[in-house]
């Protein structure tokens, strides 16, 4: 490998990552490291493995092969618990909230799992050591909700929201693990324009004010190369192509494997 500088050390390194369910090769042999500091988008059309990339950084499966590293650490054989313990915070595809619950309450199940013993924390807490630890806690929780800009509705069951501040409620509970990096698997999924945009906006203030490393798979290409710092593109669980937006867009295996020449004409990017 390579010297790095640090600002450019990779937080995440996969090395020659491959995952296979029976007979499908979901991934073959990708490597790629994403930089502390920056936003990380991987693309590709449907069922080109960026799920299952995902899952094997966040430790629901483990590759058939190769090797992953996270803040200099080894964690391959780490399950999701321990990576979640060491910094790596995630939100899902599909809509993980607990409905019946409010969103206060929501963003403090997320707090609680950061304190390892819970058991033992119930009865500090009556000690006090452990309350005046819940204060600092509330505290944060409330500067989170603050900068997602859900106040209005922090009490409020989350089930009954619309689906865009679900969304948001949803990053608000990753955020409150306080992540060294966060994974986001399609956070735009089913918004509509002035929720996507106010979503980017929230992704880019996480990234740019509160110094948190993205990783995010999404399908929005527009979204992707206007916040992404760098992209990495999958086709078939191979990676074709890695580098800054408009070096990927101009890739002539993106173009032709993914893109299609009609799509890039018809939506032209910004740099
Ligand atoms: N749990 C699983 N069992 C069997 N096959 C799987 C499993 N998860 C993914 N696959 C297969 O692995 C391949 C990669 O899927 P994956 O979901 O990672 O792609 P993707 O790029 O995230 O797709 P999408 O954009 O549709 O979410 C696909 O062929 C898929 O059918």
């Amino acid at each position: 490998m390579s010297e790095e500088t640090p600002d450019l050390a990779p937080i995440l390194a996969a090395e020659g990552i491959s995952l296979r369910f029976g007979g499908v090769r979901a991934l073959t042999d990708v490597s790629f490291a994403v930089r502390r500091g920056e936003i990380f988008s991987i693309i590709g059309p449907n069922g080109a493995g960026k799920t299952s990339m995902v899952n094997c950084i966040s430790g629901r499966y483990r590759p058939t092969q190769g090797q992953i590293r996270f803040d200099g650490q080894d964690i391959t054989r780490l399950g999701p618990n321990r990576r979640a313990a060491l910094g790596i915070g995630r939100t899902f595809q599909n809509l993980a909230l607990f409905g019946h619950m409010t969103v206060l309450d929501n963003i403090m199940v997320g707090r609680h799992h950061l304190l390892k013993s819970g058991f033992l924390r119930g009865m500090l807490y009556w000690v006090g050591g452990a309350q005046k630890e819940e204060l600092a806690h509330r505290r944060e929780v409330e500067e989170i909700i603050d900068f997602l800009e859900i106040q209005p509705v922090r009490k409020a069951v989350a089930g009954t929201l619309p689906y865009g501040l679900r969304k948001r409620v949803e990053l608000a509970r990753a955020v409150a693990l306080k992540p060294k990096l966060i994974l986001l698997d399609e956070p735009m999924a089913g918004m509509n324009l002035e929720e996507k945009e106010d979503m980017a906006r929230f992704i880019t203030d996480l990234n740019a004010e509160w110094g948190m490393t993205v990783l995010m798979i999404e399908h929005d290409m527009g979204v992707v190369m206007d916040i992404s710092h760098r992209v990495m593109v999958l086709d078939f669980g191979r990676k074709i192509a890695e580098g800054e937006p408009d070096a990927v867009l101009a890739h002539p295996e993106v173009r032709r494997a993914y893109l299609g020449e009609d799509a890039l004409e018809a939506e032209p990017v910004e740099a």
